[in-house]
C-alpha cells in the first residue's frame, strides 16, 4: 500500500478522450497527485506531450511505475488495464460505463488483490440523488417511476451507467423503473427520475453542465483509494 505522504503517481487510461483530457487538466492543479502515463486506444501522433509519456493500448507493458489507475475509457479497454493493475498490484478506478456480465466479473475478481472502484457517475449531485430515489421509491409503492436520461450524440451506451444505477436504487426502494434515452448535441448528462401517480407527479432531476464534476470526483476517489486494502468500493465507501 502507497505511503500517505508521498505525491501519488497516476496513470490515466483514456487519456486522448473528452474525460482522459479533463482529468488530465486537473490532474495538473493537484499537488498530491501526479500524471506520470497517459494511455489510448490509437498510437499517439506525440509521444511526450508536456512532459507526460503517451501509449497504445498494445504498449502498456513499457508503462513506469504507478500508484493507481484511473479508467474512462469503453467496456472492451477495461481488460487490459485491470490485468495491468492485478500485475503490478496497483488499485484501479474506473468510471466506463456499459460494461457486461463478464467485466463486472472481472472487477470482482480484481478486487481479491487490489482496491477496485467503479462508479457510473463520479458527481456528488448524482451521489446524493441515488438516496433521494431511493427513499422517493420506498414511499411511493404504487406509483409509477421513470427514468429518462440526455447525452450528447457520440455517446455509445443506452441507458446510460447513471441511470442503470439510479434505476438499481429504486429497485431497492421497491419501484420497477422503465427507461428512455435521448442522445443529441453536446449534453453533457442529464438524468431525470419521475414518479407519477393518480393526478400528480414528483421529478427528481440532476444537470451537469461540465465534465469537471466527473473529473474532481474521480481523482478524489484515485486519492482515497490509493490508501485503501484490496477490495471491491464504491463511492459511498468514501463518504463513511
Ligand atoms: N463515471 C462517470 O462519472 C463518467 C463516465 N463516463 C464514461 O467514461 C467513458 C469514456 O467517456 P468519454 O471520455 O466521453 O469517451 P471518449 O470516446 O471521448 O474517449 C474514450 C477514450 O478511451 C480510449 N479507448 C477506447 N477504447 C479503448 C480500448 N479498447 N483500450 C484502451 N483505450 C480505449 C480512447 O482512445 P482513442 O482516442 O485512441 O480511441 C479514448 O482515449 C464512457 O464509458 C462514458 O460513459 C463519462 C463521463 C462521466
Ligand atoms: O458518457 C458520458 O458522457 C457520461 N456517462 C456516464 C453514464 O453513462 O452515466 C456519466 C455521465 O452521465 C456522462
Amino acid at each position: 500500500m502507497k505511503q500517505s505522504s508521498d505525491v501519488t503517481r497516476v496513470l490515466i487510461h483514456g487519456a486522448s478522450g473528452r474525460m482522459g483530457q479533463a482529468l488530465l487538466r486537473l490532474l495538473a492543479t493537484r499537488e498530491d497527485l501526479r500524471a506520470v502515463a497517459a494511455v489510448s486506444r490509437s498510437k499517439p501522433a506525440q509521444r511526450v506531450v508536456d512532459g507526460l509519456p503517451y501509449f497504445a493500448v498494445t504498449e502498456l507493458h513499457g508503462v513506469p511505475a504507478f500508484d493507481v489507475a484511473i479508467d474512462f475509457s469503453l467496456p472492451d479497454g477495461l481488460e487490459a488495464i485491470l490485468g495491468l493493475c492485478v500485475e503490478r498490484g496497483v488499485p484501479l478506478v474506473s468510471g466506463t460505463t456499459g460494461l457486461s456480465a463478464s467485466g463486472e466479473r472481472a472487477l470482482d475478481a480484481a478486487a481479491t488483490t487490489v482496491p477496485v472502484l467503479l462508479a457510473a457517475n463520479f458527481s456528488l449531485g448524482v451521489t446524493v440523488l441515488g438516496d433521494l430515489v431511493e427513499r422517493a421509491a420506498r414511499l411511493l409503492q404504487t406509483w409509477d417511476c421513470d427514468i429518462v436520461e440526455s447525452h450528447h450524440k457520440h455517446k455509445l451506451d443506452a441507458p446510460s451507467g447513471t441511470a442503470l444505477a439510479l434505476g438499481a436504487r429504486a429497485e431497492q426502494g421497491g419501484a420497477q423503473p422503465s427507461y428512455a434515452s435521448l442522445r443529441a448535441g453536446d449534453i453533457v448528462g442529464e438524468h431525470t427520475v419521475q414518479f407519477a401517480g393518480p393526478g400528480e407527479r414528483i421529478e427528481l432531476v440532476h444537470r451537469a453542465t461540465s465534465r469537471d464534476v466527473f473529473a474532481r470526483g474521480a481523482l478524489h476517489a484515485a486519492a482515497w483509494l490509493a490508501g485503501q486494502a484490496p477490495g471491491r468500493y464504491q463511492l459511498r465507501d468514501m463518504l463513511r
